[in-house]
């Protein structure tokens, strides 16, 4: 009764979505499904009478034309309306999928980032991306079963003189075919599930073999063909799979079409039995003839339809909770925040949900607003997973130990403290636009402000870049004929300018300067420290150099804060952060060191 009940929320779903869509289209569907199988029937059954009024060889010339004239109108009539319907189904098609995968990309967008970066998740994207298209699919396969069933109906009325035990046989036959077609189904829903993730494997393998930027890596250690020969194993793996599917699916439809055979060949004896006993005319043979097929492929589409009920349902749980959660853009319950006066870490310990080692353990810190701070530390210390917890990018119980203005973050609108908040990821993004979207992308406000966007991209050195003719409409990347691309350090430089253009009260950068030349490097970061003046500025670096220009650094090791002070008295007290500075110090300014 619960998997009933469940079933049938998931029908009011569908129908509710595809209604929601186009009403239109929904209604002429609905009319087609009921008229189609009358229509089928109908002729079948003025065709029958047709030919018994011809074979009495008195027939009446007008009921005959009549009849003939019956059976074309209603034929045509439909055949107006089909192609009405598939006129219509390319917009909708289009409206919905429009409509689906907007709702897609909101769902992921609000997803929680822990969740986003657990590898699960790219497995899940794909199945909700199927999982939408399952949402029509049960909508017509809905329709289908009503469909069939009038037809059914219709069609073991014109099989009303035969023997009763006939009719019980012909549909225990058409079982049987429907049995088989929904055990191939199952199998099918068994084997896709399995193949999602080969063909992830395969996929991404095929990716990177085609890849131009890693082919250099490739060349030069000569694993192009290794790597060919592994994506290989991977598709043959999944091809197996399918090919032995394909082939169940082939025994199952040789039995199917034994049985049908044999079912015609008994059914055509029994009539002929009939016509020679004077029980049927030629008109009820042909009727016969004609409707028992109908029934056996009606059977076979109610077994089909099943089937695929069976298949849509786990498909359509995740297509309705998806679409079921609306994402609150403004929480109304948390305050919003005007201006970052401090933050403050309290006693946070950070694990993610599929390691079983906290990132981070009694993180304890305060950064007042307008404070420069560096966070050193050895690569998987904890520092960039502490920014995304400081940002609000994981929101789990855990990281509720972050507060704004003395107020935890869990009370903060979000949305609210990134408008005050400019960032630069590690794995900063590479937008294929031109110059003009790639920096204000941070502030898309000020997208026709040339002034500006062309101040930041001076002082970062980047200016120089733009194509004379096009300006800031210079496309950067692989995308057009025309673009150009970039050395990683003239990105990074790309990156360094969004984050300034946007006037944020907090900027954090995470290795922000990792590809620019050290010659440059301090100077971008005084620069950057220059302009900041009344920002808070949270730069994440290994360079030394960087973090001694700073107010306050924060040390960071195995997923703790080893030492915090500035660079004299950190290098002073001769712990983990001079270890550090000793190892690079040739790298920077000899005055700088001897006066420490
Ligand atoms: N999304 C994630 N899911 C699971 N574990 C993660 C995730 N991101 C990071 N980690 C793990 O958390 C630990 C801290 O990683 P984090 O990226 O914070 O270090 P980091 O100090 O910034 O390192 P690096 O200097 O190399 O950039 C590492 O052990 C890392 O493997």
């Amino acid at each position: 009764m619960k998997a009933f009940l469940k079933g049938f929320n998931l029908f009011v779903f569908s129908f509710k979505e595809v209604w929601k869509v186009d009403k239109k289209y929904f209604l002429l569907n609905l009319m087609l499904l009921i008229v189609t199988p009358i229509q089928l029937n109908a002729s079948i059954y003025l065709g029958s009478k047709l030919i018994n009024n011809l074979s009495t060889m008195s027939f009446k010339l007008m009921d005959v034309v009549q009849l003939l004239l019956m059976i074309i109108s209603i034929e045509l009539l439909i055949t107006i309306f089909t192609q009405i319907q598939v006129k219509h189904n390319l917009s909708f098609t289009e409206k919905f999928s429009i409509r689906q995968n907007n709702r897609l990309l909101d769902y992921f967008y609000g997803m929680d980032m822990v969740e986003k970066e657990n590898p699960s998740f790219h497995g899940k994207a794909n199945y909700n991306e199927f999982a939408l298209s399952k949402i029509e699919s049960n909508y017509q396969s809905f329709l289908t079963l009503v469909s069939v069933l009038i037809s059914i109906s219709l069609s073991i009325a014109l099989l009303h003189k035969l023997n009763i035990l006939v009719i019980v046989g012909l549909l225990i036959l058409c079982m049987l075919r429907g049995l088989l077609e929904l055990r191939t189904i199952r199998n099918r829903v068994e084997v896709t599930n399995i193949l999602q993730t080969s063909h992830r494997t395969h996929g991404y393998l095929f990716q990177m073999l085609n890849n131009f930027s890693v082919h250099k890596e490739l060349m030069i250690n000569q694993s192009f063909e290794f790597l060919k020969k592994l994506w290989i194993k991977k598709k043959r793996h999944a091809f197996e799979l399918q090919f032995n599917l394909e082939k169940k699916t082939i025994n199952y439809i040789t039995i199917s079409k034994i049985l049908s055979a044999g079912c015609k060949l008994s059914l055509s004896l029994f009539c002929i039995y009939y016509i020679y006993k004077g029980n049927l005319t030629i008109g009820d043979y042909m009727a016969i003839t004609m409707a028992a097929p109908l029934i056996e492929s009606n059977v076979l589409s109610l077994f089909n339809v099943c089937g695929k009920f069976y298949e849509n349902t786990s498909y359509l749980k995740f297509a309705n909770e998806m679409l079921s959660n609306e994402i609150n853009e403004n929480d109304s319950t948390r305050d919003e925040i005007s201006e970052i006066d401090s933050i403050e870490v309290r006693n946070l310990s950070f694990k993610y949900p599929n390691r079983d080692k906290n990132a981070l353990n009694h993180i304890n810190l305060m950064i007042n607003k307008g404070e420069k701070i560096a966070i050193v530390g050895d690569n998987a210390s904890g520092k960039t997973t502490l920014i995304k917890i400081i940002l609000g990018l994981y929101q789990s119980e855990q990281s509720d130990n972050v507060f704004y203005n003395g107020k935890e973050i869990k009370d903060i609108d979000l949305h609210s403290l990134w408008r005050k908040t400019s960032v630069i990821f590690q794995d900063f993004t590479k937008f294929e636009l031109d110059i003009r979207h790639n920096i204000a992308m941070s502030n898309v406000s000020e997208i026709n402000n040339d002034e500006k966007i062309n101040n930041v991209i001076k002082l970062f050195g980047v200016s120089n870049i733009l194509n004379p003719e096009k300006g800031l409409a210079t496309e950067l990347g692989y995308l057009t004929d025309e673009s150009i691309n970039l050395s990683g350090g003239q990105w990074q430089r790309i990156a360094l300018a969004r984050a300034l253009f946007k006037e944020a009260s907090l900027v954090v950068l995470d290795e922000p300067t990792s590809a620019i030349d050290p010659n440059s490097e301090l100077d971008l970061l005084k620069n950057l420290i220059e302009v900041s003046d009344d920002k808070t500025l949270i730069i994440i670096t290994h360079r030394i150099g960087i973090a001694a220009n700073v107010d306050k650094i924060i040390v960071m090791k195995e997923g703790e804060i080893k030492e915090i002070g500035t660079h004299y008295e950190l290098v002073k007290s001769r712990g983990y952060y001079f270890e550090m500075w000793t190892q690079q110090k040739e790298l920077y300014n000899k005055q700088e060191v001897e006066a420490v």
